[in-house]
């Protein structure tokens, strides 16, 4: 429902939304510059001081108004015709036309009325009523995908058209409902709905018969400092009963220019007060810099726009045939989809297609969404969670597990688990794993043992979909052939061998970057945008499932580039081998953010061995600003395959790598990388106690190897690898 109320008044009102907040924010500047262009008033000047002053430059003056910016502009009546300026309150002198300022009647009379009358004010009311309606419920989607209020300020996660609108949200969602809230009291007040008329004095006669005083003897314009003026009205000459009228913030009264004295007076009551107080937050005029925020505000609209339209395209892409996906409210079956690269949405579908067929009314979405209440006839949850990082969630389901842990009970209905992971990694669906063990911990009744599926076996899935049949008395047998990923033709522009005579044949190949689309550059999907780090995925021929290789280069290079080892009977490693400039594979990207150096200064230590080092390099390539990084790097020996060799010293020479480490297994006495670290244990202990990041990429053993040599390296410093992985300090890439 959130969504909905979020999403179809989005859609139907962004263009009047957009021009109601690119108008409002122009206005926005307005008030600043009135505020800039117009002398002010010297602090002790009062109401009498600034009427003799005009009054001696113009002896007809009829009236002063002074609006919140300072700004005073008098009209008066000389020689049979009327005039009116600005005034400089200093000396009395004119400064000019008191027109508005250029734009400012085109951008008022659009952003009020769309120059449409009554009826425009009343489709820019709507406007505000639509702008609040996706404020609030945007607040709270907010609230909800950060875990709650109190963590407004979170880190945000996931794909990056939605952290961008949900960044863009955190800062402008507050002005955003001042602003629609009081335009709606505005409008309000302007139609009359409201009892906010001025107040007024009762109508009082002066003394006929006496002549007028000079201003500086009538006391409620000698008392009342001219900053708090509004408007003095002085009495006709025809007129020998007619007033003085004072109108300032406490209210207005009618004054006796012969006695001086106070004949009636009126003080503006509640909804007077609440409507200048709305007028002055709406507009910023008697407080411009709140204006210019409120204006900064404003335009982060266009770009909420687009990052929104933007996450909602994405999503109806990877939910796009769900077919008959029935209300959450109203599903008997929820299925909750962790998926990164997407393939886990195909199974997904198959599944709910099939239980749909069965006779099910089944709810599929996104497990990042998982929001108990939400499912009130639920009668089962099936998660099906894909793996990452190492034994990680994907990323947009990363906060997931905290919100199981939070539940006060289990929900009412049992669960099923089915992980999709790959047998090759050490911790096997981890994800799916500590799903289960969340569920457990809160006593989430489980409808059958958790399933695994290894590399999207059709077999395991359809044995899974057997069981679960079996469960729920359906005749369920489900056939899901994965789906080719879509590919783009990558051509290889040059190649590095190394390796041959260490039996380790190595290249380093390195392919054009295609060329993005449009809407690839705008949004950064696809080759228009990757890091080191980042993967790509490689589709051999005679073959549907992708193989992974980390990104040795970031968009910035202007070329893809991967280490790739030959394997004995390798398809994909022995494809890529065999590739001569100028001839093509199939490939894509997928991000990576896990394996990152994090934002900052502080030393990383980059640990990798054989074509593991690609990642590393390509983040030294990066390091631009000479972050301190340490590489160790393990090899066989040094003639046949320390890969970057050249590249490694230049970096070192211009100070973009601090300290490099080389270990040899077959040259030399025998080392490894681990031993290379035992031996500097204690400058390692000292720059990990310093806040140093650790980043590990290579074999599964050597990852295990550098992992107890560092569990040891740590024990001074009361540290553990699960500790800084914990704190987001170790990060590992291991195939
Ligand atoms: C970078 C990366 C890391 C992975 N890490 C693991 C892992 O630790 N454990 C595991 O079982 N599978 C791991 N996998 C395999 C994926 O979980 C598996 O391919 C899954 O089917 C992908 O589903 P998805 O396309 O829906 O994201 C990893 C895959 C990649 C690309």
């Amino acid at each position: 429902m959130l969504r909905f109320l979020h999403r179809w008044p989005g859609l139907l009102a962004a263009l009047l939304v957009l021009v109601l907040a690119l108008s409002g924010s122009a206005l926005s500047l307005y008030p600043a510059l009135e505020r800039l262009a117009v002398p002010q008033a010297e602090s002790t000047l009062t109401v009498a001081d600034l009427a003799a002053r005009v009054a001696s430059a113009h002896p007809g003056l009829e009236q002063i108004r002074r609006a919140p910016s300072g700004r005073v502009v008098a009209w008066w009546f000389e020689g049979g015709r009327p005039g009116a300026a600005v005034i400089d309150p200093a000396t009395g002198a004119d400064l000019g036309s008191p027109d508005p300022l250029p734009g400012s009647r085109f951008l008022t009379d659009l952003h009020r009325e769309l120059f449409a009358g009554d009826t425009g004010r009343l489709v820019a009311a709507a406007g505000a009523a639509l702008m609040l309606a996706l404020a609030i419920s945007g607040a709270w989607l907010v609230a909800r995908r950060m875990g709650g209020w109190s963590r407004w300020f979170g880190r945000t996660r996931g794909p990056f058209a939605g952290r961008l609108h949900v960044e863009l949200a955190r800062f402008a969602v507050g002005g955003l409902i001042l602003s629609s809230l009081t335009a709606l009291w505005m409008t309000a007040s302007m139609f009359s709905l409201l009892p906010d008329g001025a107040a007024e004095p009762a109508p009082a006669l002066a003394t006929a018969t006496l002549p007028r005083l000079p201003y500086d003897q009538i006391p409620a314009l000698a008392n009342t400092p001219a900053a708090a003026l509004r408007e003095l009205s002085l009495p006709s000459p025809d007129d020998p009963t007619d007033t003085f009228k004072l109108v300032t913030e406490g209210g207005a009264a009618l004054i006796d220019p012969g006695t001086g004295a106070m004949l009636s007076s009126a003080t503006p009551g509640f909804f007077e007060k609440a409507t200048e107080i709305m007028v002055m937050l709406h507009t910023g005029q008697g407080a411009s810099a709140l204006g210019l925020l409120l204006g900064l505000m404003s335009l982060s609209v266009p770009a909420l726009a687009l990052t929104g339209a933007q996450h909602w395209w994405a999503g109806l892409r990877s939910n796009r045939r769900i077919r008959r996906n029935a209300r959450a409210q109203l599903a008997e079956t929820v299925v909750l989809v962790a998926s990164e690269g997407g393939t886990t949405w195909g199974f997904a579908r198959t599944l709910h297609d099939g239980l749909t067929a069965a006779g099910q009314k089944v709810h599929t979405a996104p497990l990042a969404s998982f929001d108990p209440a939400r499912y009130a006839r639920a009668r089962r949850f099936l998660i099906l969670a894909a793996t990452y990082g190492e034994g990680e969630a994907p990323t947009a389901a990363k906060a997931v597990l905290d919100r199981i842990a939070a539940l006060t009970s289990a929900p009412a209905a049992p669960l099923a688990i089915l992980g999709f992971g790959d047998r090759t990694f050490p911790q096997f669906c981890g994800f799916a794993e500590s799903l289960r063990a969340a569920a457990a911990a809160i006593g989430w009744e489980s409808l059958m043992p958790m399933a695994t599926v290894d590399r999207q076996s059709a077999q395991d899935f359809a044995r899974w979909s057997r069981d679960l049949g079996a469960v729920l008395g359906l005749p369920l047998d489900l056939t899901h052939l994965p789906e080719r990923p879509k590919t783009t033709a990558l051509t290889l522009i040059s190649r590095r061998d190394h390796g041959a005579e260490v039996q380790a044949p190595t290249s380093i190949l390195r392919f054009e970057v295609p060329q993005a689309t449009l809407w690839q550059r705008l949004t950064g999907q696809g080759f228009a945008r990757f890091e080191a780090g980042d993967l790509i995925g490689i589709l051999p021929k005679g073959s549907d499932l992708p193989r992974f290789y980390s990104l040795a280069s970031s968009a910035r290079d202007g070329f893809l580039e991967i280490c790739v080892r030959r394997h004995p009977g390798g398809l994909c490693s022995g494809q890529l081998t065999d590739l001569t400039p100028g001839a093509t594979v199939a490939g894509f990207v997928r991000r990576n953010p896990a394996f990152r150096p994090q934002k900052g200064r502080k030393p990383v230590i980059l640990i990798g061995a054989g074509t593991g080092v690609g990642p590393l390099a390509g983040f030294l390539r990066a390091n631009r600003r000479h972050r301190p990084m340490h590489l160790y790097f393990g090899a066989r020996a040094p003639q046949s395959d320390l890969l970057y060799e050249a590249e490694l010293r230049d970096w070192q020479a211009a100070g973009q790598l601090s300290r490099l480490t080389t270990a040899f297994s077959r040259h030399g006495p025998k080392t490894y990388v681990q031993d290379a670290l035992r031996a500097d244990a204690p400058e390692l202990a000292r720059l990990i106690g310093a806040g140093a990041q650790i980043m590990v990429c290579g074999g599964r053993d050597m990852a295990a190897a550098v992992r107890d040599a560092l569990a040891e390296i740590l024990v001074p410093i009361g540290q553990t690898p699960a500790s800084l992985k914990a704190e987001g300090r170790y990060a590992e890439d291991v195939y």
